[in-house]
């Protein structure tokens, strides 16, 4: 039997188009969300997924504006930029496309995004609320899971979820989002003993560990969901995923792609966050 394949463009765009209604909705009201997105550096992959960011914000009709600084900036030039985004009355969310070089301090740039415009959920705030189950903004790449897997009509309560890869950005927030709704998480990661003992006993496993197609048929058991995370390359330059997709293809009973899976997702909660944010600042100014 084929594993289902959860296509993450297909739902992403569906998400899009009620994000869309609700742009249409504030501009009616007179206020166009604002999307602020800061890259350093010269990366080609982050220059690429500022890009489509930009794309996708112009596409519903968002405005977006891109600062490019130079690779060597300073930090403290970094963080004077953040704070001129924060008082800035047009940007509803403010993001720092990450990996930064290796002389700015990422932790200190996050803590500088104004918590009512960090759309990326990463800040101390956002994250601390995040795991009260308070009202914040959810890190875009775990929040776009949970949405796959609403789509996809996976149940999450009573089962077990297992994390492979234990980030701020991806991991970690992950694990909390699905204890939130009931499922029994297990975190493993590069240091867990005999990993296939704990991913075999996964109903869902997600994989955010950051090596091409380092998951396997040994890893997993018949049936199991399997959420690829990962973007990597293989020896040929090819685009792939954490999981080896051929071989547990048949064995899952659902697998994400990559690419066309969780990435797609990334973007879409970005804006559904940017557009949250608008609707905030509409209300502090109804109040
Ligand atoms: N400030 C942030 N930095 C980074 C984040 C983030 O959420 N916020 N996540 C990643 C990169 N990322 C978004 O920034 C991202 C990665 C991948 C995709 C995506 O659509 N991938 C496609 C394939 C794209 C390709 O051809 O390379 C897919 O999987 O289908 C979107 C966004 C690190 N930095």
């Amino acid at each position: 039997m084929s594993s289902i394949i959860i296509n993450g463009k297909e739902i992403g765009q569906e998400i899009r188009t009620g994000v869309a209604t609700r742009v249409q909705e504030l501009k009616a009201k007179g206020i166009t969300p604002g999307l602020a997105v800061i890259l350093v550096g010269d990366n080609p992959a982050s220059k690429t997924y500022v890009a489509n960011k930009q794309k996708s914000c112009e596409q519903i009709g968002m405005f977006s504006e891109l600062i490019k600084l130079p690779e060597d900036i300073s930090e403290q030039a970094l963080l004077e930029q953040i704070r001129e985004l924060n008082n800035r009355k047009d940007i509803h969310g403010i993001l720092v496309q990450l990996p930064l070089p290796k002389h700015i301090d990422e932790d200190k740039v996050i803590q500088t995004i104004s918590p009512e415009k960090d759309v990326d959920g990463f800040s101390p705030i956002s994250v601390g609320k995040m795991m009260l189950g308070q009202d914040t903004y959810l890190p875009c790449t775990p929040y776009g899971v949970m949405k796959l897997l609403e789509h996809s009509g996976i149940e999450v309560a009573g089962k077990h979820a297992v994390i492979v890869g234990r980030s701020h950005i991806v991991g970690k927030p992950m694990g909390q989002l699905l204890l939130q709704k009931d499922a029994t998480v297990t975190y493993t990661h590069s240091k867990t003993p005999d990993l296939p003992s704990f991913t075999k006993q996964a109903d869902i496993l997600i994989a955010a560990v950051g090596r091409a197609n380092f998951i396997t048929s040994e890893h997993i058991k018949e049936g199991a969901v399997i959420i690829d995370v990962g973007i990597n390359r293989d020896e040929e330059n090819h685009l792939c995923g954490d999981v080896n997709f051929d071989d547990v293809q048949g064995i899952a009973s659902h697998i994400t792609p990559v690419p066309g899976g969780v990435g797609p997702m990334t973007i879409t909660m970005l804006l559904e966050n940017t557009v949250q944010a608008a609707e905030k600042e509409l209300e502090r100014q109804a109040e």
